[in-house]
């Protein structure tokens, strides 16, 4: 049975992404608003932009703490951000839904979110991704490494030097990897089960746009940094 060991440049690699996770955060109380009122389908789409506003500029800035990402073609940057920024989202909304809120309470949030405006059509898609996050009961780090890793996807639209990319995110799959054997020892496949999870967050990326345009009410407002990350406008 081969001994996994993460090295000490590894735990180190570790460290700095947790602590820039950590770091760049948006403020969690989404969660608590949505607990607290039942917001009008206006003000939930008006919170849905502010939350992902600052959830795009809370991800460059986590993003440039990523060891050689400001070493790449800034062309690239940019190609890999647009192209995580809404995966990213999903990641951060999974992890605020699985998140420990006080029992019964998670009845609330799901009532809230399915009465939020958005169409009916994606709330099954939406909500399965969220539950298949949620059983998964990740760690932190893995967390931070599984967002690191989103980035990181060399096969992004407009991607010039996917090599460089390629370079940059394997260390985070290897080290990835030996956390998922550490932290989950009863189960050899869960590593696989995470990536797997990054195939159906990309099925989201398709009905992204649409999910914002047919919100259910009329003239829908953009911010200019979402008319950037989000093809809407
Ligand atoms: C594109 O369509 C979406 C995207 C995300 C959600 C979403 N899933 C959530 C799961 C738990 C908690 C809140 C959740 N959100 C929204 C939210 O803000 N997501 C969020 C963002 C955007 C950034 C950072 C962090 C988060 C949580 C609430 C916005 C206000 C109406 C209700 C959903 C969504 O729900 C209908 C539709």
């Amino acid at each position: 049975k081969e001994k996994v060991e993460i090295t000490k440049e590894q735990r180190a690699l570790i460290k700095l992404i947790v602590d820039a996770y950590n770091r760049h955060q948006i403020p969690q109380d989404v969660a608590k608003k949505l607990l607290q009122e039942q917001y009008s389908v206006e003000e939930n789409f008006l919170l849905l932009t502010e939350m992902a506003t600052s959830q795009v500029q809370v991800l460059v800035e986590f993003t440039k703490s990523i060891p050689g990402f400001l070493s790449l073609d800034h062309e690239d940057q940019i190609a890999l951000l647009k192209g995580s920024a809404v995966e990213a989202m999903f990641l951060r909304s999974a992890q605020v839904f699985s998140r420990k809120t006080p029992n019964g309470h998670s009845e609330v949030l799901v009532e809230r979110i399915r009465k939020s405006g958005i169409s009916e059509e994606f709330i099954t898609p939406m909500f399965n991704f969220y539950k298949s996050i949620g059983e998964l009961h990740m760690v932190p780090e893995e967390q931070a490494i599984l967002t690191a890793i989103t980035i990181l996807t060399p096969d992004r639209p407009y991607v010039k030097d996917q090599q460089a990319v390629e370079r940059l995110q394997e260390p985070m799959l290897d080290v990835l990897r030996k956390l998922c054997v550490l932290q989950h020892p009863q189960e050899p496949q869960y590593f696989a089960r995470l990536l797997g999870r990054l195939t159906e967050l990309r099925t989201l990326n398709h009905y992204h746009a649409e999910m914002l345009t047919s919100w259910r009410m009329n003239d829908h407002k953009f911010t200019p940094l979402l008319c950037e990350i989000w093809d809407v406008q």
